[in-house]
């Protein structure tokens, strides 16, 4: 990959984004734990969603207009387990387009951030 110094532009920038995000999808969807979940889900927007939601979690542009994610993710019985497999296939599609492995982990570290706006597991005294 490129010397880029924003972590979006060295996993190819828009481009690349839409292609691990729609890929990471397909794994989410043939996931027979996952899938479920997203039974009612209209994925044209979580797609595009979690396209605009990780461009600026990646220090890319910053144009999420979507749901927070506490509210996004509530009552839907996500569990820590859930948001594990989840990486996981993010891991795997940004593997398959070419990310490096320094640069997935660094984008692992940033997911790991929201597991508890994802999960529900939310610090009450914090
Ligand atoms: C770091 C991890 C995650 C991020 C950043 C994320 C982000 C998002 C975003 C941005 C949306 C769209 C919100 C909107 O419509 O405005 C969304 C929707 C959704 N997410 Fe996640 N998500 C994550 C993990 C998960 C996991 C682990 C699950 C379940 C296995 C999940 C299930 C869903 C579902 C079902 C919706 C659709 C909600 C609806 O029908 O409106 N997400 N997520």
């Amino acid at each position: 990959m490129s010397e880029e110094s924003e972590l979006f532009g060295r996993i190819g920038g828009t481009e690349g984004l839409s292609k691990i995000v729609d890929t990471m999808y397909e794994l989410v969807l043939a996931d027979p734990e996952l899938s479920p979940i997203f039974q009612h889900a209209d994925m044209e927007r979580v797609r595009k969603m979690q396209f605009e939601f990780l461009a600026g979690a990646f220090d890319g542009p910053l144009n999420y207009a979507g749901v927070e994610l506490t509210a996004a993710h509530r009552n839907r019985g996500i569990r820590a387990q859930h948001f594990a497999k989840f990486c996981s296939h993010f891991a795997d599609s940004a593997k398959q387009h070419g990310v490096s492995d320094r640069d997935i982990d660094n984008a692992l570290g940033r997911l790991a951030t929201f597991k508890d706006k994802i999960t529900g597991e939310m610090n009450v005294d914090g």
